[in-house]
């Protein structure tokens, strides 16, 4: 079991969701047990020695292996959502989109000033969701960020946008 046989699992829909777009889709990885646990256990041993005490999920897909690897570091789990879905007292970010804008938000308890934080999402584009979830992590006060993605497409460069992060790794590229 390898990176290349989890790359080899994930499914590529052309034109999803709007023509010109090739949509890399991980619910064929995730179906697969043994690439189910491979991506866990990778990112375990990626992040195990490096102080991690909360993880921060994307929503909605940063919500599937966050949790996992969170537990397996012995670290929390905090989830960064979409605007209206939190109950209580939340700090927002705003960024811009191919067309229009989108908020995130986390709630303002959810991470202090002795955390060490690995923000994960499922996948970098652009940049500018994690960058705003960069942001939020960094302006609630957090120690040092760290940021992770199953996949990265390294030709639109969003690494470029997250250089303020501590450590930015995805485990497969394109
Ligand atoms: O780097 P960017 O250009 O910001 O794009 C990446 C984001 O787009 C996708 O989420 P989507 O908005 O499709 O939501 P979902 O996770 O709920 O499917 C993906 O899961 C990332 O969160
Ligand atoms: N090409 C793509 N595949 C899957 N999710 C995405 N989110 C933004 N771009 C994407």
């Amino acid at each position: 079991m390898n990176i290349e046989y989890v790359k080899s699992v994930i499914r590529n829909v052309p034109d999803f969701p709007k023509p010109g777009i090739q949509f890399k889709d991980i619910t064929t990885a995730l179906k697969d047990p043994k690439a189910l646990s491979f991506m866990i256990d990778h990112l375990y041993e990626y992040y195990k020695d490096k102080g991690i005490t909360k993880v921060a999920g994307i929503e909605s897909r940063g919500f599937i292996i966050g949790p996992a690897l969170a537990a397996r570091l012995g670290a929390g789990f905090v989830m960064i959502r979409k605007p209206g879905k939190l109950p209580a007292d939340t700090i927002q970010k705003s960024y811009a989109l191919e067309y229009g804008e989108d908020t995130i938000e986390m709630h303002k308890d959810a991470i202090g000033e002795n955390d060490v934080v690995l923000v994960h999402d499922d996948l970098l584009a652009t940049g500018g969701t994690a960058l705003a979830a960069l942001e939020l992590v960094q302006e609630v006060g957090a120690k040092s960020v760290l940021v992770n993605f199953l996949i990265e497409l390294a030709f639109l460069d969003g690494t470029a946008r997250l250089s303020s992060a501590e450590d930015v790794y995805a485990m497969i590229k394109y």
